[in-house]
């Protein structure tokens, strides 16, 4: 069967493993803007910068890194669509309870395990709204990517587009794919970079101002988090951005503005050469720390009939 049905609306939410929640709750609210309408329980914090549900999961857990990152579908055609699809090559698919869907604010959702390195993707068509988003210190525009690192870069970017029906936006040489959950038209929400481990390389969120960009520069430093990347310009998508650490050492980005592409006729993918100006036009260093933290949860076993 064709992946073209497999449709999305938005990259839906991110969920963390965190060492310490009440320590990174502090930091996504205070640090980074989100906010937070007491909904969580004990060991989970639901956090947003949206009129949805949430778009930031925190799960207190002992290997902090991304618990699973989540793709509303364009409707539940869409989302019927990737579920068959998933079924016909072999996939496991975990259906998500009613309960726990009731918690997550979403009608009807499932997980998959994605085979090259074994990410968690959910699939949603529905997430319930609240009111809408009163920004704090920071007019976050919404969740915006999430960078993975993979031992095997061509071949996560080959599942992503063959049986997700990512498209590629673009490419740095042996670094980095960027890609668009379609039609979406934001540059990337999703990126996979190469190299030696599997894990987290970093989340990040929209900004509606420049100004966002400089206040955080010097809020972060005053609340000694530490910078690993940037101020800088990224010549991909064309966005100017920060990069600084969460609690556990994940790290976090903000950028302001993005490449946007059309459903119909969009330029090809670019390959811009494997060098440091192709990640950032202002020549910034990232910091031996940058997109090194975060492990990946996987699927547990499943258990027998
Ligand atoms: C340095 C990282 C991988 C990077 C490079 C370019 C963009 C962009 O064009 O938006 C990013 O978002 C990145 O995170
Ligand atoms: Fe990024």
């Amino acid at each position: 069967m064709s992946v073209s049905h497999i449709r999305y609306r938005r990259l839906g939410y991110l969920a963390l493993n965190v060492s310490d929640l009440e320590r990174s709750r502090a930091f996504y609210t205070d640090v980074v803007g989100l906010t937070d309408d007491g909904a969580g329980s004990a060991d989970r914090v639901y956090l947003r910068c949206s009129d949805k549900h949430h778009d930031l999961l925190l799960v207190r857990g002992d290997v902090p890194g991304v618990k699973r990152a989540a793709w509303q579908m364009e409707s539940r055609d869409a989302l019927e669509s990737a579920r068959a699809h998933f079924t016909e090559i072999g996939l496991a698919l975990r259906p998500v309870d009613a309960a726990e869907c009731r918690d997550l604010g979403i009608e009807e959702a499932f997980r998959i395990g994605e085979p090259t390195t074994g990410v968690v993707f959910e699939f949603y068509a529905t997430m319930a709204e609240l009111a809408p988003f009163v920004p704090t210190h920071t007019d976050i525009q919404r969740l915006g990517h999430i960078v993975l690192s993979s031992t095997d870069r061509p071949a996560t970017e080959a599942f992503l587009r063959e049986h997700m029906n990512f498209r590629v936006s673009d490419r740095v040489e042996n670094i980095v794919s960027f890609m668009r959950c379609f039609p979406n038209p934001l540059h990337h929400s999703l990126g996979v970079g190469g190299g030696t481990r599997i894990g987290l390389n970093h989340i990040n969120f929209m900004v509606s101002n420049i100004d966002d960009i400089g206040r955080a520069y010097h809020r972060v430093k005053a609340n000694g988090v530490k910078i690993v990347y940037g101020p800088g310009r990224h010549p991909p998508s064309d966005s100017i951005f920060l990069y600084f650490l969460d609690p556990d050492g994940m790290t976090v980005e903000y950028s302001f503005g993005m490449e946007e592409f059309p459903e119909v006729g969009a330029r090809e993918a670019r390959l811009l050469p494997a060098k440091l100006e192709s990640l950032d036009s202002w020549a910034a260093v990232p910091d031996p720390e940058f997109g090194k933290h975060g492990e990946l949860e996987r699927l547990p076993a499943e258990s027998a009939a």
